[in-house]
């Protein structure tokens, strides 16, 4: 029996016209628990999901949140307890992996160490009998998006780490996969390496159009490459966006704390006027930040600011309009690009300031010196208002 998704529409990116109209990847009330020692183990909690067409999503969250459960559901290795998963609109929940068309690929590369690059890639097409020129036609298409050509006779064992990664992908990507999982894929690569492969996926992935679900606890990596991230925490989705909203306006104080760093300082809205309000830090301080008028005076709330936001000033600043916490300063590092600072606030809370190290050397605080925090009213940002 085939069974409807319960909805189609999604925000996301649409790619291949045959298959527009569904999203690629649909979860609809999925839970999953694993039996341990007969006591049931809930891993995912409650999932309902589109992931759009052509779209590079990524799942991101600490050791043990979902992640790879929620990714081998897709790929059928595990099966819902509760509810179902749907592929291109169709039901696809206690299908078989090998019938579903989605491919993995994971940190270890699993390639067939005896076979050169171009019958690594070859492999799967070969199997399914596909005619000798469309083989070597394909193979030759991928090799080049990967940028292999030319190393088609070489032996896994002759390339690098992050050669054989391309040779795992190319593999992954020659038969058009509805959709390509890929589990930590650059964890064993370092981190330069790792960075230049991050920008290499996703060029990629654009040129093949293919869906990507992508699996890190890096929130780097996912901040780089993907369309949409869905931030996951004990077995739920903690929040889904772009990148650009996951970190500028992360809804909970997990996800302020899990992508980048955050300062968050709590106070009391004094008012709120013109969608304006303003919080007392109880140090004589304030903050200024945009606020709905629904929140009322009085209200105790958590406010976040990114360290890149924050101005560091070595004399009390004129600053009418901008928020202004002083504080001194407990710990400089020099970063190359920037300075981080740690401030011990009057307000209480530990800030992290980083600054661009565009000045001359002497603009420089030291430790133990008193300083003043400043920021704009809009790089304020309430938790769980
Ligand atoms: N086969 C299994 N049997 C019992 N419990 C399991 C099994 N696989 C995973 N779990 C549990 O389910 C939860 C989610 O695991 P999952 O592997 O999906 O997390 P993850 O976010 O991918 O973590 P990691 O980043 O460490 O791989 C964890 O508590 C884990 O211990």
């Amino acid at each position: 029996m085939t069974t409807s998704p319960p909805h189609h529409a999604t925000s996301a990116p649409t790619g291949d016209g045959q298959r527009a109209g569904h999203p690629a990847i649909e979860f609809a009330g999925v839970r999953k628990d694993y039996l341990s020692h007969g006591e049931a183990v809930p891993a995912v909690k409650s999932l309902d999901l589109a992931i759009g067409q052509g779209e590079f999503f990524s799942l991101l969250g600490p050791s043990g949140c979902g992640k790879t459960t929620t990714m081998r559901m897709i790929a059928g290795f595990e099966e819902p307890t509760a509810g179902k998963v749907f592929l291109d609109g169709q039901d696809v929940t206690g299908v078989a992996p090998n019938k579903r068309d989605v491919n993995m690929v994971f940190q270890s590369y699993a390639l067939f160490p005896h076979l050169n690059v171009l019958q690594n890639v070859a492999f799967g097409l070969e199997r399914k009998k596909v005619a000798k020129s469309e083989i070597r036609r394909r193979v030759g298409e991928i090799l080049e998006i990967v940028s292999l050509t030319g190393m088609e006779k070489r032996q896994p064992k002759e390339m690098s780490g992050g050669q054989q990664q391309r040779v795992a992908l190319a593999r992954a990507l020659v038969n058009h996969p509805r959709a390509l999982l890929l589990d930590e894929p650059l964890g064993a690569l370092d981190l330069k390496l790792r960075q230049q492969m991050q920008v290499e996926l996703k060029r990629i992935q654009r040129e093949v159009g293919i869906t990507f679900v992508y699996v890190t606890h890096d929130q780097g990596e996912a901040l780089t490459m993907s369309d949409r991230i869905a931030v996951m925490n004990g077995g739920l989705i903690e929040q889904l966006g772009s990148p650009r909203a996951i970190y500028e306006r992360p809804a909970s104080r997990f996800v302020a704390g899990f992508i980048g760093t955050s300062n968050l300082i709590d106070g009391q809205v004094s008012w709120v006027e013109n969608g304006l309000g303003v919080i007392d830090l109880g140090s004589g301080e304030r903050v200024l930040m945009p606020l709905p008028a629904s929140v009322a005076a009085g209200r105790a709330i958590e406010v976040s600011v990114r360290p890149e936001k924050i101005d560091l000033h070595r004399s009390a600043p004129h600053a009418p309009g901008l928020s202004v916490v002083s504080g001194t300063v407990s710990e400089v590092v020099y970063h190359g690009t920037s300075t981080n600072y740690t401030v011990a606030t009057t307000a209480g809370s530990d800030f992290v300031v980083f600054d661009q190290n565009a000045h001359d050397a002497e603009d420089v605080a030291s430790r133990g010196e008193r300083v003043f925090l400043t920021w704009a009213p809009q790089h304020s940002y309430p938790i769980g208002v």
